[in-house]
């Protein structure tokens, strides 16, 4: 089957001004290979920092002005430019993004998730999308501030659902919000899946990846070193593929709860090899050599020259 969204050896970059004139490059997502098939949902889990938030603003095509983008974005096979994006945008592709400060404080929620579709007096759909994800009629008439964590994140996943969207990157909220909350956001992508949707489902948390996504991508450093299937994350992790992701999935409280020594490196001070390897158990002198190229393992993809 071909994959509905695939993205193909991106990288992002930034320029910035240091004490003037001296121009500084960060790489902050670099040869990032992952696709999506229609009706799946695909987590991509990763630490806070580790570039999320930008991979789903570089498919939305909505980074900021100094960002620098390498690699290919492709929509049905079909390589993204920004003609072609902005004609998608909001319509088949659409983001739930991580923070309700993208909804716009000073206009009512009905009349902002219907600004999202081109005819704005169709309120039968918006009213349509406002049942189904359990907001009161009255809602309609609200304004942002008056809605609670919860309505606000049904109003961004209602108006990202509105103009009938085939693939949804939804960027998760970090902690905070209730588990209640969580646990029904979620779900309501896994309906959207069941119904044909592509979802990239963003988020810190692993736990609530495994009981909805068809396959993980593990996040490091900026790029995703592991793809695997939810079902290799079970006994001790022996089905897993990359040392990050066995020792991710080991630091869960459910499992031994031992946490990774050391940190993720930062993106001004990356390792020249595998970006894992300073705190690798398994690292060897050709490790800090170079970024070990993609390979399939077992159905699934890693970035390790360990993995077997
Ligand atoms: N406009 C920018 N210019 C320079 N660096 C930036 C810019 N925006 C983000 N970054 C850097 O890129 C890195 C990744 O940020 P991003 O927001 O994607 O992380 P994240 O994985 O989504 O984190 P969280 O889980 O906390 O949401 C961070 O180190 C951040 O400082
Ligand atoms: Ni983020």
């Amino acid at each position: 089957m071909e994959p509905l969204l695939e993205i193909d050896n991106l990288s992002v970059s930034f320029t910035q001004y240091e004490k003037g004139f001296t121009k500084k490059e960060t790489k902050v997502i670099h040869s990032l290979t992952l696709s999506i098939q229609k009706g799946e949902v695909v987590a991509v889990v990763g630490s806070s920092g580790s570039g999320k938030s930008l991979l789903a603003h570089a498919i939305l095509g909505i980074l900021p002005a100094n960002a620098m983008v390498t690699g290919a974005i492709k929509y049905r096979g079909e390589k993204l430019n920004e003609t072609k994006l902005s004609n998608l945008r909001g319509k088949e592709i659409a983001l739930v993004p991580q923070s309700v400060n993208f909804l716009n404080p000073l206009m009512k929620t009905g009349a902002q998730v219907r600004s999202s579709v081109k005819d704005q007096t169709n309120i039968k759909d918006q009213r349509r999308v406002f049942r189904r994800f359990k907001l009161a009629p009255h809602v309609e008439q609200a304004y942002p501030f008056e809605l609670s964590g919860g309505m606000a994140r049904r109003v961004l996943v209602s108006t990202a659902v509105i103009g009938g969207a085939k693939v949804i990157v939804a960027d998760e909220p970090t902690p905070g919000l209730d588990q209640a909350v969580v646990k029904e956001a979620l779900s309501s992508f896994k309906e959207l899946a069941l119904e044909g949707t592509a979802v990239m489902l963003i988020t810190h948390d692993i736990e609530a990846a495994l009981h909805i996504a068809d396959r993980i991508a593990v996040f490091y450093a900026g790029t995703i070193v592991e793809v695997a299937p939810v079902q290799d994350f079970s006994g001790k992790g022996a089905a897993l593929r990359h040392p990050y992701t066995k020792a991710l999935w080991r630091a869960l409280p459910q499992n031994e709860f031992k946490p990774i020594p050391g940190s993720q490196p930062l993106s001004h001070a990356l390792p020249k090899g595998c970006l894992f390897e300073p705190r690798c158990e398994l690292a060897t002198e050709q490790c800090s050599l170079q970024i070990p190229a993609v390979k399939t393992v077992r159905g699934g993809m890693v970035r390790c020259i360990h993995a077997t």
